[in-house]
């Protein structure tokens, strides 16, 4: 079968995309080929996952639907200038996932190809995640439904305009590593009260999918659940007032603008 979806850098944000498109059949094995320097990582991936594998960036171009660009942002440049783009003879379309990195970037670095900024997350292993994508100028219908096609096999996906990517690394594309600090915090919190680890950290990660659930479920704004949890006088309410006390939510909110500051800097 021919290579419809090459993959770029064969890491962690890779394989968490390429194991739901698999999964969700949208891709069989035979059809994606990610090229990765690492011949450790590339036997792990063919084994694992039946899947092409190449030491080679320029023979991910011969994908004739996509292209995933999954290196990091620092090393975009090298990545490019090594590949030749003359030899092509299709345009794939290019889905950069790479945080801060601007589409006019992208789009001189490819030029003539239809190029899509990508903003996913880790959940997108076990089908959860949450992608942003943002068209670039040569952009067709056809391909925006192809990049929203692979990303929802993966989670759910918005389409947003390029201003808000940066906003978007720094809440959903950082965000899950917040939410590890909050339940790991949770679980800390359990074991000094007494708790042994594992039930803690089970309570802690089944409190904030519940929660999360059942915010999505029915729309409640977070304040009303709030509201909804603290009895007067009692043991919620003295927990957020000593949470207000530490600065929790500024510190949450702290965290996401300069998380969105770090994604503007990597495209500079
Ligand atoms: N991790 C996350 O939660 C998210 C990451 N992103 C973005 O995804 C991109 C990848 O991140 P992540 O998967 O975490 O990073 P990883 O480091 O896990 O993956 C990058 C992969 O690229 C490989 N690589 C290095 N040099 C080359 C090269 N010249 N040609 C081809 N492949 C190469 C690396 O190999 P080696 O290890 O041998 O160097 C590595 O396997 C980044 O741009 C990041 O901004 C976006 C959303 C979320
Ligand atoms: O930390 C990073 O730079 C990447 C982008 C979003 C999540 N991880």
């Amino acid at each position: 079968m021919s290579i419809r979806l090459g993959i770029i850098g064969g890491g962690v944000m890779a394989e968490a995309i390429l194991t739901r498109l698999l999964a969700s059949q949208l891709y069989p094995a035979n059809s994606l080929l990610v090229s990765e320097p690492q011949s450790s990582r590339r036997d792990f991936l063919a084994e694992t996952y039946g899947i092409n594998v190449t030491d080679n960036n320029q023979t991910t171009l011969q994908a004739t639907e996509a292209l995933l660009l999954a290196v990091k942002p620092q090393i975009l440049d090298k990545v490019t200038s090594q590949l030749t783009l003359d030899a092509v003879g299709n345009y794939p379309l290019i889905l950069s996932i790479l945080a801060g990195t601007p589409l006019n970037r992208l789009e001189t670095a490819f030029p003539n190809f239809p190029v899509i900024r990508v903003m996913p997350n880790t959940p997108a292993t076990v089908g959860e995640g949450m992608t942003a994508i943002a068209p670039g100028t040569q952009v067709k219908p056809s391909h925006l439904a192809l990049a929203t096609s692979i990303f929802e096999a993966v989670g759910e996906v918005v389409e947003v305009t390029e201003s808000l990517m940066d906003g978007v690394t720094g809440l959903s594309g950082s965000g899950p590593a917040f939410v590890a600090l909050m339940i790991e915090a949770l679980s800390d919190g359990g074991v000094a009260s007494g708790l042994p680890r594992a039930i803690a950290t089970k309570l802690a990660i089944q409190t904030v999918l519940g929660t999360a659930t059942l915010m999505k479920e029915t729309g409640l704004h977070p304040g009303q659940l709030k509201d909804n949890v603290t009895s007067p006088g009692g043991t919620t309410i003295a927990g957020v007032a000593k949470l207000e006390e530490k600065g929790f939510r500024s510190a949450v909110i702290e965290a996401v603008k300069t998380a969105y500051r770090r994604s503007q800097d990597l495209g500079k």
